[in-house]
């Protein structure tokens, strides 16, 4: 698309065109000294992908690439109206929620015999049977379940008609490159297109098409067909968890009208200016948080085992906004009820 800037471009141009989310200089340095000291541990690597999560494949075969696909495509858009009551999905033993009870879903549906990640069984499910697929334990069922069953039907159709029926085969028209791959999903799959405007120009942020490049190099663990040279060109993921986690660290800052607003539980529309505030201002904090970590990391001679990028940054972020869910619960999250994040 013509003039469309990149998410690292649109972060930047929000970041120094905002008015009611700043970043805090100071916060930024103290979440790189958090991170400075995970730097060498288990979570800052490409392995914790599946080492932290039991509910992610263990394989790196072409089944897990396409559970990957299915699970992304549906990687949005999970909170409730009341925290309290929310759509729970109860998996061999445990009970998940948000993100990870649409994981228990996929794997629950696999385990009954549901074929939920072949192209083939999705391009044509009825919206009944997404219903009993994604179906919560409790009374509240997953949001926006029509709009999950119909990017179902339009992107299985898609994958086979262009990629033979596997997400495998586009990532092998990527030639190990993350950006081409990136293009290469935005371009087949109309709802990866997560772009809006920002005074007056075309922006992107393609969350989910950035994290399905990220989950593809995770879970073929970087090698192999997963192997990017490019990967680190990846920025974080603007959802609605990061930010509010980044504003619970003290990375980002909320003016008070915006706080009010968020605190009340307004809801924000997708593309609106304080909710592109949030995401392009949350974006620019890690990259400037990364800058940081990888400023320390020389000046301590630190070695890691692989490359700390953006993406890790995030997963770590994200995953440290799961475990301290008690301690950010003074931080209201942005609400906005879209299928782009
Ligand atoms: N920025 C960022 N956003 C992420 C993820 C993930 C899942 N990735 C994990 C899976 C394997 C890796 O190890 C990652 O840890 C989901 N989301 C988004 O969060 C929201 C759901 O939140 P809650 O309601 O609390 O479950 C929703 O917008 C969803 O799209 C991430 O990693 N980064």
């Amino acid at each position: 698309m013509d003039g469309l800037l990149t998410p690292r471009e649109s972060a930047k141009f929000v970041a120094e065109n905002s008015r009611d989310v700043f970043i805090d200089g100071g916060g930024v340095r103290r979440v790189a000294e958090l991170l400075l000291a995970k730097a060498s541990g288990p979570e800052l690597r490409v392995g914790a992908w599946k080492a932290l999560h039991e509910l992610n494949p263990r394989a790196a075969d072409e089944a897990a690439v396409n559970w990957v696909f299915v699970i992304d495509t549906l990687n949005f858009s999970f909170w409730s109206e009341h925290d309290e009551h929310k759509c729970l999905v109860g998996y061999r033993g445990s009970t998940y929620s948000g993100y990870w009870s649409l994981c228990a879903a996929v794997n629950r549906a696999l385990d009954e015999g549901i074929p939920i990640t072949s192209a083939s069984y999705y391009a044509t499910v009825t919206l009944d049977q997404v219903r009993h697929v994604l179906r919560s334990d409790t009374d509240i069922p997953m949001p926006l379940i029509e709009e999950r069953h119909r990017i179902l039907n339009e992107t299985g159709k898609i994958l086979l008609e262009k990629f033979e029926g596997s997400f495998l085969n586009c990532v092998r028209k990527s030639d190990k490159s993350a950006q081409k791959l990136l293009n290469l999903i935005v371009e087949s799959f109309p709802s990866y297109r997560d772009v809006t405007q920002f005074e007056g120009k075309r922006i992107s942020f393609y969350k989910r098409a950035q994290i399905l490049v990220a989950d593809t190099w995770s879970v073929l663990e970087g090698k192999g067909d997963g192997c990017f040279k490019d990967i680190s060109s990846i920025t974080m993921f603007a959802d609605y968890r990061l930010p509010q986690v980044l504003v619970h660290l003290g990375a980002l800052k909320y003016s008070d009208a915006l706080l009010e607003k968020l605190l009340k539980g307004e809801m924000l529309s997708y593309g609106n200016r304080q909710e592109v505030e949030i995401r392009g201002c949350s974006l620019w904090c890690v990259e400037l948080v990364r800058d940081c970590l990888l400023e320390l990391m020389k000046k301590k001679g630190e070695k890691t085992s692989g490359e700390i990028n953006s993406i890790l940054l995030d997963y770590y972020l994200w995953d440290y906004a799961r475990d301290h869910r008690e301690d950010m619960k003074g931080i209201p999250f942005h609400r906005t009820r879209c299928i782009y994040y």
